[in-house]
């Protein structure tokens, strides 16, 4: 896929997904290239239609784009229960289980994912593979994060301390802790890896999201149009 065609699909599904979106919503916005277009259409909607919405980001950069497109905020503490998220994904399984985590905003999308009635994921084609083989972010306590990458380790990982592009030193989330990505190669059985990741002290958050298949909505964005993915 050329990185037009990537850039289209990814249009596409965004504002797709904004289209789900209904008046007097409350719904958490997701972090990446992709919701951002949903986003961007949220925005033309408030604008042209008077659509009546607060959005959660899950990260600064999400709400300095929220922002920017005239999207009024609130916060979790405010709507601890939202009708819908809308978030991007890395990879999506035929059974709608996903990493997450490449922009490092990987635990505040799961709190929002977690207290939101439906998940809307946008992806482009190239999200969808039969088995989820990406490395997956985990979220660490800085404190811990040699002892945690020993235990990551010892659960056939291979863990690197994710480095800024922009910065010197570690990547730094939002929440002031570190990211270690997690090579395992091909994973047999993602389920049990979240919960083995989260059984670690020192661990925030890892980037499979294996609970929420349920509720998930997958959007798969094509040049020309979209597809729409959901187990119900
Ligand atoms: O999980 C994420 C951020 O933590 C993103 O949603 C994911 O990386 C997809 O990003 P993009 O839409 O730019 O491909």
């Amino acid at each position: 896929m050329s990185a037009a065609e990537q850039a289209a699909s990814k249009r596409n599904a965004g504002y797709r997904a904004a289209e789900e979106v209904e008046d007097g919503m409350n719904v958490g916005l997701g972090t990446g290239s992709t919701v951002f277009f949903a986003m961007e259409r949220l925005g033309e909607r408030i604008a042209k239609d008077g659509l009546s919405i607060a959005g959660v980001p899950t990260s600064y950069q999400a709400a300095i784009r929220a922002r920017r497109y005239g999207i009024p905020l609130t916060s979790l503490d405010e709507h601890p229960e939202l009708d819908i998220a809308i978030d991007g994904a890395d990879q999506v399984d035929p059974a709608l289980r996903l990493i997450k985590g490449r922009g490092a905003a990987l635990l505040r999308e799961k709190c929002v994912c977690d207290a939101a009635r439906r998940a809307v994921v946008v992806v482009d084609g190239t999200k969808m593979v039969e088995t989820l083989d990406a490395p997956v972010p985990v979220e660490v306590l800085p404190f811990a994060v040699e002892a945690v990458s020993r235990r990551l380790a010892a659960l056939g990982a291979d863990p690197v301390l994710r480095e800024g592009v922009k910065k010197d030193g570690p990547v730094v989330t939002d929440n002031g802790n570190f990211i270690v990505d997690c090579g395992f190669g091909t994973i047999a059985d993602p389920g049990r890896l979240e919960t083995e990741i989260a059984s670690i002290p020192g661990v925030l958050e890892c980037g499979l999201f294996c609970a929420y298949t349920e509720k998930i909505t997958v959007i798969v964005g094509e040049e020309k149009g979209c597809s729409v993915v959901s187990l119900h």
